[in-house]
């Protein structure tokens, strides 16, 4: 299986990395995961509706620019959809066996998602209705994937 992960700006906090390394290491038994940062756009505390969404729709065209026609595309957006892990292992177990090899998981930058990007998502995907740091995201993402694998294959992990 082939999955992205579209983030917006570079990855500072050497916590966050050290994290992201461990679980990219587990996954590499079971898929193939590329991390892709995309570059983002300066966001000052004071900003109008109208700088907002400029900013979401700058980034949004990076990240558009990174997914193909044919990738399944999951947005992390507070306001999706909430699954528990085993909905989300059986979604992935369900994409893959459907042929959707190519998953794209999309996490916005600091002020969200464009409303371009999410057009064309296919599932937007909540971790819950509190508002975690976008790069933090990264990190929660990848257990949450590894969990799926380890669920799907019966492997021991979760409880
Ligand atoms: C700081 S949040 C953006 C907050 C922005 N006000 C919004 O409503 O999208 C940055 C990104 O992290 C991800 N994120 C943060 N909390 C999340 C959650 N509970 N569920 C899913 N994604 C989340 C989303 O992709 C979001 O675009």
């Amino acid at each position: 299986m082939k999955l992205s992960v579209i983030s917006v700006g570079k990855l500072k906090e050497k916590y966050l990395k050290q994290g992201i390394e461990e679980y990219l290491k587990r996954l590499s038994s079971y898929a193939d995961v590329q991390m892709v940062e995309v570059t983002d756009e300066k966001a000052p505390e004071t900003l109008s509706e109208a700088d907002i969404n400029d900013v979401k729709r700058k980034e949004g065209e990076r990240i558009l620019s990174h997914i193909s026609r044919d990738a399944y595309v999951i947005t992390l957006e507070i306001g999706g959809k909430l699954l528990t892990s085993e909905q989300f292992a059986a979604k992935l177990d369900e994409l893959a066996t459907y042929g959707k090899s190519k998953m794209v998981f999309v996490i916005g930058g600091s002020l969200g998602i464009s409303q371009d990007v999410q057009t064309r998502s296919d599932l937007a995907m909540s971790f819950s209705r509190l508002t975690f740091p976008h790069q933090m995201m990264r990190l929660i993402l990848l257990e949450q994937i590894y969990r799926a694998f380890r669920i799907m294959r019966n492997e021991p992990y979760h409880k």
